[in-house]
């Protein structure tokens, strides 16, 4: 089998461009037909704390500089957007129920990822009976009541704590980050953001098809 490249992408939903960047890695993902994708929940705070950054959203003129970029983001990719009523929320128990998913149910985690509950329908998924009632219909409601039970476990815990300090530990200050690993090869390279896809299909020699790419069909 030809040796395949690889990307992991370290995010946390209550990053807006962590939700635009899963989106694209998802779209691009099945273009680049021999890239495996790793989807890793994270915790941001932590990332933030642990390589002594702060939330963008702290600098006033950040904050509104991200608002106008994210609506012009959301019309060039047509990935749907609107600023919630409440941001930030606490995610570390949506972050640890995709960890459970991830185990449990991989073949609907990115559904479940994809969900635009927060980012799209201001609907704060970090209210239990929320975020349940999302995931249900993806994964049925006596499986996501079970899922979410299993959070409180330690080594689920553990997971998140060890993914956020994985990611850490190759440079991230931010989310989302990729790392991006080339084919048959040990040479990879750290990407911060949901707008570095074009330097990663350099780096990786695959085609860029553009912020607006959906559909391989249409290309
Ligand atoms: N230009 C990047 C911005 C990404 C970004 O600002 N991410 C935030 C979280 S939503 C972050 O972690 N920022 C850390 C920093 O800017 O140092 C993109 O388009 O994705």
């Amino acid at each position: 089998m030809a040796p395949r490249a690889k990307i992991v992408c370290y995010f946390d939903i209550v990053s807006p461009y962590s939700y635009i960047g899963v989106k694209l890695l998802n779209r691009y993902k099945t273009l680049w037909n021999n890239v495996d994708v790793e989807l890793e929940p994270v915790f941001l705070a932590g990332i933030m704390s642990g390589s002594k950054n702060q939330p963008p959203a702290t600098v006033a003129a950040k904050g509104s500089y991200m608002a106008q970029d994210l609506d012009l983001v959301s019309a060039t990719t047509g990935i749907p957007y609107s600023f919630p009523s409440q941001f930030p929320i606490m995610t570390v128990s949506v972050m640890r129920l995709l960890i459970v998913i991830k185990k449990h149910a991989a073949d609907k985690y990115d559904q479940c990822i994809e969900k635009d509950e927060y980012w799209a329908r201001d609907h704060d998924i970090a209210q239990k009976d929320i975020l349940l009632a999302a995931l249900a219909p993806i994964l049925g409601t006596s499986k996501v009541e079970e899922y979410f039970q299993m959070t409180s476990e330690k080594d689920i815990k553990q997971q998140l704590i060890d993914n956020t300090n994985k990611a850490l530990d190759v440079g991230a200050f931010g989310a989302p980050t990729f790392i991006v690993q080339k084919a048959g090869s040990d040479e990879e390279k750290m990407f911060f953001g949901s707008d570095r896809f074009e330097l990663m299909s350099t780096f990786l020699g695959v085609p860029y098809p553009g912020l607006a790419f959906k559909n391989k069909s249409k290309l």
